[in-house]
């Protein structure tokens, strides 16, 4: 399928910041065997800007981020993060700039035996970041207000809704102060209040502190919500982008076909 001509996003607010480009991925491809799930796929995230993937089951967008966080190796092209090539890096610089970019499991990944507090203050210890307990105490305090659940540090995860238990996995992501939120179906499995409610806690997250988030969802109320930017991921390549209003306003009929129910 012939990519449809791009659609430009609209100007972004603070021109500054949007010209940081925090994500590069570049003429990207990534194949298992015959399976050619990324063929050419480009996509730029800048700073605090919200970009989210969209594509069909099966298309490949788990991959998208496991490339980028070094998880699967690219077979051509560049993925630039904050300024770093993936490719090139060894395990300990890839270990150092995990720490800036924060990942939002959609299973939350929230260890069921720890409270909430030493959920939250595990990724701290994992990264080897020093800190008194006065200073924990305090990034734990400021991370779950962050979040909107500051009664919960010596909870369990067993003791919490879906939409709490999402919000603490924001928070332990939060508490690193990542540049970058790379957020796999972040609403998934929440009933409809609830999942707009995360959107717009993400929303809140990132003018608080402008970091930029790559996010793949299938909720259009979630995308629509969050999203500065929409990029379409079909047959392995970015098909089309542009915002939410502009794509949805297309009269393409691939494009249209995200947006019909
Ligand atoms: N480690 C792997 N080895 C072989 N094939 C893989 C591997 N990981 C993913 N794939 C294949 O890559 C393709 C894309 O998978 P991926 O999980 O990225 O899809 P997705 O867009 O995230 O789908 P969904 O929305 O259903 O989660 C699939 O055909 C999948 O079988």
């Amino acid at each position: 399928m012939e990519p449809a001509t791009q659609i430009r996003p609209a100007p972004v607010e603070h021109a500054a910041e949007a010209a940081e480009t925090v994500l590069t991925v570049a003429h990207v491809s990534k194949s298992f065997g015959d399976n050619h799930v990324l063929r050419d796929f480009s996509l730029e995230l800048g700073r605090a800007e919200n970009v989210v993937v969209l594509g069909k089951s099966g298309s490949g967008k788990s991959v998208l981020i496991k490339c980028i966080i070094g998880l699967l190796p690219i077979d051509a092209g560049r993925i630039v993060v904050l300024g770093q090539d993936v490719g090139t890096l060894d395990h300990a610089a890839m270990d150092r700039l995990r720490a800036r970019v924060g990942f939002l499991f959609q299973s939350n990944a929230l260890y069921d035996s720890m409270t909430v507090r030493e959920n939250l203050l595990f990724p701290l210890r994992r990264h080897w970041l020093a800190h008194t307990p006065d200073q924990e105490r305090e990034l734990v305090e400021q991370a779950l207000a962050d979040v909107g659940l500051a009664h919960t540090a010596e909870m369990m995860p067993a003791e919490l809704s879906g939409g709490m238990r999402k919000r603490i996995a924001l928070a332990r992501t939060l508490i690193l102060r990542p540049d970058i939120i790379l957020y796999d179906e972040p609403t998934t499995g929440l009933d409809p209040i609830t999942a707009r409610e995360i959107s717009h806690l993400m929303r809140e997250v990132q003018r608080k502190y402008r970091t930029s988030a790559l996010i793949i969802s299938h909720d259009m109320n979630c995308v629509r919500l969050t999203a500065d930017r929409v990029a379409l991921l079909v047959d392995g390549r970015c098909y089309a982008e542009g915002t939410f209003e502009e794509l949805q306003q297309s009269p393409d009929p691939p494009i249209r076909a995200f947006f019909t129910e």
